[in-house]
């Protein structure tokens, strides 16, 4: 079968969505994407350049004023639409996300829930945007304060949840009346172009969402930020890209949100009740096979249970099932790629041969495909790399503390602050966490904080800027004040 035929096999527009209508790209340069359960080519679809990005942010720029114009209620009712379609449509999707990225069948059922409901919270919330106004203080004039979209936006978005992070930016975008440019990753842009479809079909205007896919995203993304008619770029990756956006961004003073690296704590005191951790542990670590930034790196454990603990995680994830995503039974998908899977392996052996006990997996699976043994590795000695690193991948490290303030200086001794996770059954010992964890979120008693409804972002350099509830729409939205004279 040639890759033309397994695009079409999947359903999947392969070429670029611009001002409402598909083209190829401008030099006809074509982009494979591989399924990682195997390697294989699976489609093959049109590979923008700088031309096809200039052409992307015309339109959203053509189409800005009527978009802002929209009413706010008819703005939540397309995103409605698309929440619904979504749901009807959610094998299809949920069979590229898989093909594509390779996330077990039911992560990506779950993607699909979590990833629609930014649709249907922002549909909520578009028509909610709302002002204040006062007095001013010497009574000379009225205060009136105003939000208004804050223009074109660039949206880049990772591989990693190649649809929820794609709604989770363009629909707070579209709630507010801003036109995007959506670039996804060049290892799963499949989703985004289907997702184009259904907003195309649910009748979102052209040129308001645009989408190019692209195997240079570097020179793609340089140019479109250095416009100036773009006035708003969102990035969800790596930090060391994220800084690199950021100075770039800087050159036109563009808004930015950036939703950067982790290196997540999970802390277990010795309160803890051990099955909701354990439970919790999966969830925060084996969640999309541990690729995902809230994905917990380190495990802090009272020494007092740290053996029950380790004990009981090596058995549950020896019994995980690893293989393709399509088969109903994995729990664990393959790692996007061998490279993901060689970065896993020198982080595991860096600890082991720093004096870490591998208590279950800890080696490549020697197998067709791009598969890491699931791993739970014991008393990883300081110094470790991965300790300072994000694993990006399914390896729970296990470092064992004596007191509350080493373990709090244990989690915070990192540059990242995405997120914690806290296991206790002492509601003061949780209260005082919220104010020692350097973090952007935590989760108490609970290893999964994502939400729609609930402010997604980091400190430190996990990021700037917040998505998801009200917070999220702020950061689409720009302060107007006028001042009417008496
Ligand atoms: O890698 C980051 C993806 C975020 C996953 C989530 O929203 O839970």
């Amino acid at each position: 079968m040639t890759a033309t035929e397994a695009s079409t096999k999947l359903g999947v527009p392969d070429q670029l969505f611009i001002g409402g209508s598909w083209r190829p790209a401008a030099t006809g340069a074509q982009l494979d994407v591989h399924d990682p359960a195997t390697g294989d080519v699976l489609a093959s679809i049109a590979d923008a350049g700088v031309v096809d990005g200039v052409a992307a942010l015309d339109a959203a720029v053509a189409a800005a004023e009527d978009w802002a114009a929209t009413p706010p209620r008819v703005r939540g009712e397309l995103l409605r639409a698309a929440f619904d379609l979504l749901q009807e449509r959610r094998e299809h999707f949920a069979a590229v996300m898989t093909a594509e990225m390779g996330k077990p069948h039911r992560e990506a059922l779950g993607e699909i829930a979590y990833g629609g409901e930014f649709l249907r919270w922002f549909g909520e919330e578009a028509p909610r945007v709302s002002g204040r106004f006062g007095d001013n203080p010497s009574g000379t004039g009225r205060i009136v304060v105003s939000r208004r979209p804050v223009g074109p936006c660039y949206l880049v978005t990772p591989w990693n949840f190649p649809l929820a992070m794609a709604t989770r930016k363009i629909a707070p975008a579209l709630a507010a009346g801003c036109p995007v440019v959506l670039k996804p990753a060049e290892l799963t842009p499949l989703t985004s172009l289907l997702f184009a479809q259904l907003l195309s079909d649910v009748g979102v205007p052209a040129g308001v969402v645009n989408v190019v896919t692209t195997a240079a995203p570097a020179a793609v993304s340089e140019r479109i930020i250095a416009d100036p008619r773009l006035r708003k770029l969102s990035f969800t990756g790596s930090t060391p890209v994220g800084r690199r956006l950021m100075a770039q961004a800087s050159t036109n003073v563009l808004r930015t949100s950036m939703e950067l690296g982790g290196n997540a704590p999970f802390l277990v005191f010795d309160d803890a009740d051990l099955d909701a951790a354990v439970d919790g542990a999966v969830s925060a670590k084996f969640r999309n096979t541990g690729q995902a930034c809230t994905a917990a790196n380190r495990f802090l454990v009272h020494r007092s249970v740290a053996e029950e603990f380790t004990a009981r995680m090596a058995e549950r994830v020896a019994a995980l099932v690893v293989g393709a995503g399509t088969d109903p039974d994995v729990t664990i998908g393959p790692l996007i790629d061998d490279r993901a899977v060689a970065g896993v392996d020198e982080l595991v052996s860096d600890a082991v041969d720093r004096g870490a006990t591998v208590r279950t997996g800890g080696a490549r699976l020697d197998r067709a495909g791009s598969f890491y043994a699931p791993t739970v590795l014991a008393d990883v000695p300081p110094g470790s790399r991965l300790l300072r690193e994000e694993v990006f991948g399914p390896v729970l490290a296990v470092v064992p503390f004596d007191t509350e303030d080493e373990a709090v200086a244990l989690a915070n001794d990192t540059e990242y602050g995405l997120v914690s996770y806290v296991f206790t059954r002492d509601l003061a010992r949780g209260d005082r966490m919220i104010d020692r964890l350097d973090t952007g979120m935590m989760g108490l008693n609970t290893g999964l904080v994502s939400d729609a409804a609930a402010p997604f972002g980091g400190v430190k350099q996990s990021g700037v800027g917040r998505e998801g509830g009200a917070e999220g729409l702020d950061e689409y939205l720009s302060t107007k004040y006028t001042l009417i004279a008496r």
